[in-house]
C-alpha cells in the first residue's frame, strides 16, 4: 500500500513549534502513525516527511532513531503507557504516536526526560485536535520518567511480538527459542558486509570483526559510504545470514545462473564474485535500477532482466537461487514495522506465489543443477513446508543436505539438511545476532 503524504493537523502556534527538536520529533511521530496506518514500510513514508520538514542529516538520523526504536518497542511502550492511563483506548491515533515516541525517547534513548516530554506536549498543543491533551501527556510521560525503574523490572520481550507471531513460533519452535527470538528482535541489527576478497585484511582496515560464518560486521557508526574500499567498489553491505545461501551454492566459475527475485543484488554481487556469469531476475525495475547501480560501483557484468519469473520463456540454468518474496519475519531486528504492518493472511498469499516461483524454477533447471530455495522469514510455511510439499510433488528432486561446517553455524542446520538461521545465533566470540533465514539445497536428478 502507498505511505500515506497527510500534512498532520498543526496549529500555527508559531512559537510552539519553534524550538530545536520539534520539526523531528513531528516527524518521528508522524513517521510511526504512517507505517501503521499504511501498512508502508519506515524508509518509503520518512524520506518525504524529512524532505517537507527540511531536517539535515543529523535531525534526520535522530527522527529515524526514534520512529525505529518506537516500532521496535511498540507493544511493550503502548502497554506501559496504557497501564498509566485511565481509557483503555485513545480516540486518537496522533495523541497515541506522540505518546509512545516520546516513551521510547525516555526509555531507550540517550535523551534528557525534560527534552522528550517538553517536546511532545508542545506536538499536542500544535495540533488542534489535540490541544485539550497536552496535560494527559504531560502528566503520562513524567509518569513513565519517574516509574522507569518498575516498568523495567515488568519489561519483557514478548511484549514486542504480536499475538499471532507468537503463537506461531510456540508452535514451531517452543517456549524458550521463542523467547530467544524476541530478545534478538530488540537488540536490533548491525551493519555486516561481504567483501570480494581478503575477509582479514578488510576486517583490520575497516575496524571490523570477521564473523564465523565469514562476513565481517562493522561495530562503529561511521557512514558505510565514507569508508574505505566502498567507493572502489571493494565489499557490499549483507546481513551475515543474507550471505549464507550463496555459500550453499558454491558457484563455480564459467558456470551460468540464475539469480531469481534478485533486487537489490547481495546475492547477485556474491555469485559474480565467483567469476560464475549471472542472469539477475526481478519484477521491479526501481529495485533492479538499484541492483544495477550495485553491480557498477562493484564492477561487477551482469546481465540483468527486468521480468516476471512466472512469465519466463524457456531456458534452462546449470544452477538457480530462488530467493523468494516473504513476509520477512525474519529481518525484524533491522525492519521492526514488519511486525505490526503484516498480518497472517499475507502469509497464505506469499506461500501460494512461493510455490509457483518454485515450480517455475525447477523446470528451467538442467538435469543435475542445484536449485538453492530461500527466504528471510521464520514461518515454517514459507521454509521447512514449502520444500517438503515440493519435494513430495518433485520426485525429480533431491536435497543435497547441507552441514553445519559448511556455515561454521551447528545449530542453523535442521534434521532434514536444511540452513534455519535464527536472530539470537552466536556468530562469533561476544558476537551475536543475524537475521532468521531458510534455505533449502536441491538438485534435478532426472527430467
Ligand atoms: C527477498 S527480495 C530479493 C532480495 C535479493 N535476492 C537480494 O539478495 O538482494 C524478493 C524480490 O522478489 C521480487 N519478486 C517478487 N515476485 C516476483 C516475480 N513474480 N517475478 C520476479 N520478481 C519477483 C521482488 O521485486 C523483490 O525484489
Amino acid at each position: 500500500m502507498k505511505p500515506m503524504h497527510k500534512k498532520s493537523n498543526s496549529g500555527s502556534d508559531k512559537n510552539l513549534k519553534n524550538i530545536a527538536g520539534f520539526a523531528t520529533r513531528e516527524v518521528a511521530a508522524d513517521a510511526f502513525l504512517q507505517v501503521l496506518k499504511s501498512r508502508a514500510t519506515l524508509e518509503d513514508v520518512l524520506e518525504p516527511l524529512k524532505r517537507e520538514a527540511g531536517l539535515d542529516d543529523r535531525d534526520s538520523a535522530l527522527a529515524k532513531a526514534i520512529a525505529t526504536t518506537a516500532l521496535r518497542r511498540y507493544g511493550s511502550l503502548k502497554h506501559f503507557i496504557y497501564q498509566r492511563l485511565d481509557q483503555k483506548h485513545l480516540a486518537f491515533a496522533r495523541l497515541e504516536a506522540i505518546l509512545i515516541t516520546a516513551a521510547a525517547q525516555i526509555l531507550h534513548m540517550d535523551v534528557p526526560d525534560r527534552a522528550a516530554v517538553d517536546l511532545a506536549v508542545r506536538l499536542a498543543r500544535a495540533d488542534k485536535t489535540l490541544r485539550g491533551f497536552s496535560g494527559l501527556t504531560n502528566a503520562v510521560l513524567r509518569r513513565i520518567a519517574k516509574e522507569r525503574n518498575e516498568i523495567a523490572e515488568q519489561d519483557d520481550p514478548l511484549l514486542d511480538v504480536p499475538q499471532w507471531l507468537q503463537e506461531r513460533w510456540l508452535r514451531f519452535y517452543g517456549a524458550e527459542k521463542l523467547q530467544a527470538i524476541a530478545a534478538g528482535h530488540r537488540a536490533g541489527a548491525s551493519v555486516d558486509i561481504s567483501v570480494k576478497s581478503d575477509a582479514a585484511g578488510w576486517a583490520k582496515r575497516l575496524d571490523a570483526s570477521q564473523l564465523v560464518t565469514g562476513s565481517l560486521r562493522l561495530g562503529h557508526k561511521t557512514a558505510v559510504t565514507e569508508l574505505e574500499g566502498f567507493q572502489e567498489g571493494e565489499w557490499w553491505i549483507q546481513d551475515a545470514a543474507a550471505a549464507l545461501p550463496v555459500r550453499l551454492l558454491a558457484p563455480v566459475q564459467g558456470e551460468r545462473i540464475a539469480d531469481l527475485c534478485a533486487a537489490p543484488g547481495g546475492k547477485t554481487a556474491q555469485i559474480a564474485a565467483t567469476g560464475a556469469e549471472v542472469i539477475a531476475i526481478d519484477r521491479s525495475a526501481p529495485r533492479l535500477k538499484r541492483l544495477r547501480e550495485n553491480m557498477d560501483r562493484l564492477g561487477f557484468q551482469v546481465d540483468v532482466r527486468v521480468k516476471d519469473i512466472l512469465n519466463l520463456e524457456d531456458e534452462t540454468f546449470d544452477a538457480i537461487l530462488l530467493d523468494a518474496p516473504c513476509s520477512a519475519t525474519g529481518t525484524l531486528r533491522r525492519h521492526p514495522e514488519i511486525a505490526w504492518t503484516k498480518a497472517e493472511d499475507d502469509i497464505a498469499k506469499l506461500v501460494e506465489l512461493q510455490g509457483k516461483l518454485l515450480e517455475k524454477s525447477a523446470g528451467m533447471l538442467k538435469v543435475g543443477g542445484r536449485l538453492i530455495y530461500c527466504t528471510c522469514s521464520l514461518e515454517a510455511e514459507e521454509g521447512e513446508n514449502r520444500i517438503e510439499a515440493f519435494l513430495a510433488a518433485n520426485r525429480n528432486f533431491k536435497r543435497i543436505p547441507v552441514t553445519p561446517e559448511e556455515i561454521s553455524l551447528p545449530d542453523a542446520v535442521n534434521a532434514n539438511g536444511d540452513m534455519r538461521t535464527l536472530p539470537y545465533m552466536d556468530v562469533g566470540e561476544n558476537l551475536k545476532g543475524l537475521d532468521g533465514f531458510f534455505a533449502a539445497r536441491l538438485q534435478k536428478v532426472a527430467e
